[in-house]
């Protein structure tokens, strides 16, 4: 797990007030955590062009041109004129130093976008925007210093420090590429400060292994899967919990007939069973239920994983005070779930802007919730404690993945775990089996989730 921060200019302030460091020294350390990381990776004399900006960004990417000139056919482009004290300075190492300035850019091996960092605001010109348009059609091995510019998509995202929670959002995945980070003449462990966002690590994966000796199908729990007008989303949720781990697995449902052709692993009944230890409803409920019988049903402080449909009912403002409960909304389900609550009436497009901002907001208000924002990086959230998914792909991007992950937490919650673990670790898992997909990226179905989770 490692830590996310809203901005890191605090912890450099601090390396300067506490630790008599020096903005030179930060900055050359950047410059040469970027320098270490092409020497690694590409044999002398490649070709590299840093295309830079006004301010430290760009003061970086100067620093960097002249660390590896002499080594590395290296030449600076300056997307806008050096401004900053600390840019000029570099500027005139690197002239003193005879670093080849172009006037365009050039087929190269290596580019590193340097152009705008932390300091960006508004709006790019249309001569920029060009530059970068021009900067991606490059065949070169593209690195972003500290966060690519707007619409620049890097391959490697080289950020200095520690880790922005802006290199997470939905809309910058597509832009990022690996991210690795740079310290800046302390360790990291130093330079950070207590942050409640983290990043989570595939190796974070916690699986519900049976270590008891002396054990039956009770000890692993009885999810009940409410089941309703779409019994196939049901079907599809309670058969992951069965794969992963839950001891006994029921659909509930009043139509006999529906559940004549379900998997014969799993049980179909008409009230909760005794032993039932979580519940599961949302997926594909559609009307089948009326509020006062899902209210009946929900007459116990048993855990709950809510999920789909539910997020559009307002039965659900009589369930988020709740303990142990775990929430699955995609972003219009929770655009109308911050509506529902009287949080927000946002569009997509802003919550999926400030997903941080609004899923604080939600867990503000509903502490005893677990709230998992699905998207390209999941967020995971109880009361003030935040957590990152970002292992997620595209192979993910299909009806009832969402079933699947909601199985996947009902089956944790069934074993014991706690909501907000459950929460992480069927997620973790969920991305994990996305992962290990061996087929083709746009094969993967909920059925081959199902079938990975044997392999976990
Ligand atoms: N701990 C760290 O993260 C360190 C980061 N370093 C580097 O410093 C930059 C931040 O530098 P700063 O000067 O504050 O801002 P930027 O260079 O990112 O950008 C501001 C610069 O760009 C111009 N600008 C802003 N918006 C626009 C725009 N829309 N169009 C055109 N130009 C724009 C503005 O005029 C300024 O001149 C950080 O990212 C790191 O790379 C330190 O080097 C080490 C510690
Ligand atoms: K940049």
């Amino acid at each position: 797990m490692q830590k996310l921060f809203d901005e890191v200019g605090s912890l450099d302030r601090r390396c300067y007030d506490d630790f008599y460091l020096s903005e030179d020294i930060l900055m050359e350390h950047a410059a040469e955590g970027m320098a270490a990381f092409i020497r690694e990776k590409f044999a002398k004399d490649a070709k590299v062009i840093v295309v830079t900006g006004s301010g430290n960004n760009g003061a970086d990417g100067i620093a960097l041109t002249r660390l590896i000139h002499g080594d590395y056919d290296v030449s600076l482009l300056h997307a806008k004129e050096p401004k900053s004290p600390m840019a000029q300075l570099q500027q005139k190492r690197a002239d003193a130093l005879g670093v080849p300035i172009l006037t365009q850019l050039q087929p190269c091996d290596v580019l590193v976008e340097a152009i705008v960092g932390t300091g960006f605001q508004g709006k790019f010109s249309t001569q920029l925007t060009q530059l970068i348009q021009e900067m991606n059609t490059l065949d070169s091995y593209k690195i972003a210093c500290d966060m690519p510019s707007p619409n620049f998509f890097a391959d490697t995202t080289l950020t200095m420090g520690a880790l922005k929670k802006s290199l997470f959002l939905d809309t910058t995945k597509e832009y990022v590429g690996e991210i690795h980070v740079i310290d800046l003449g302390i360790s990291r462990k130093l330079y950070e400060r207590e942050s409640n966002w983290y990043l989570l690590d595939e190796e974070d994966l916690e699986l519900p292994h049976r270590k008891q000796k002396n054990s039956h199908k009770g000890s692993y729990g009885h999810l009940a899967v409410l089941s309703g007008e779409k019994l196939g989303a049901s079907v599809l949720s309670a058969s992951a919990a069965l794969r992963f781990g839950t001891g006994l697995v029921t659909l509930i449902g009043y139509e006999k007939e529906q559940f004549l052709n379900i998997p014969s692993a799993l049980m179909y009944g008409h009230a909760l069973p005794q032993t039932t230890s979580a519940i599961a409803l949302g997926m594909g409920l559609g009307e089948e239920f009326s509020d006062k019988e899902l209210l009946a049903f929900l007459d116990t402080d048993l855990p709950l994983i809510i999920d789909a449909d539910l997020f559009y009912k307002d039965i659900i403002l009589k369930l988020l005070k709740r303990k142990n409960i775990v929430l699955t909304p995609h972003p219009k389900e929770f655009v109308s779930l911050l509506k529902l609550t009287g949080i927000a009436d946002i569009s997509v497009e802003t919550l999926q802007n400030e997903r941080f901002e609004y899923a604080e907001l939600f867990c503000k208000k509903y502490p005893h919730a677990t709230l998992l924002l699905k998207g390209a990086n999941v967020i995971i959230g109880q009361n003030e404690k935040f957590y990152v998914n970002p292992h997620g792909s595209a192979k993910l991007a299909k009806g009832g993945s969402g079933d699947v992950l909601s199985g996947l937490i009902g089956a944790l919650l069934a074993q014991g775990f706690e909501a907000l673990h459950a929460a992480i670790h069927a997620s973790l898992a969920h991305t994990t089996l996305a992962k290990h997909y061996s087929g083709a990226d746009f094969s993967l179905t909920p059925n081959d989730l199902i079938e990975q989770i044997g392999k976990l």
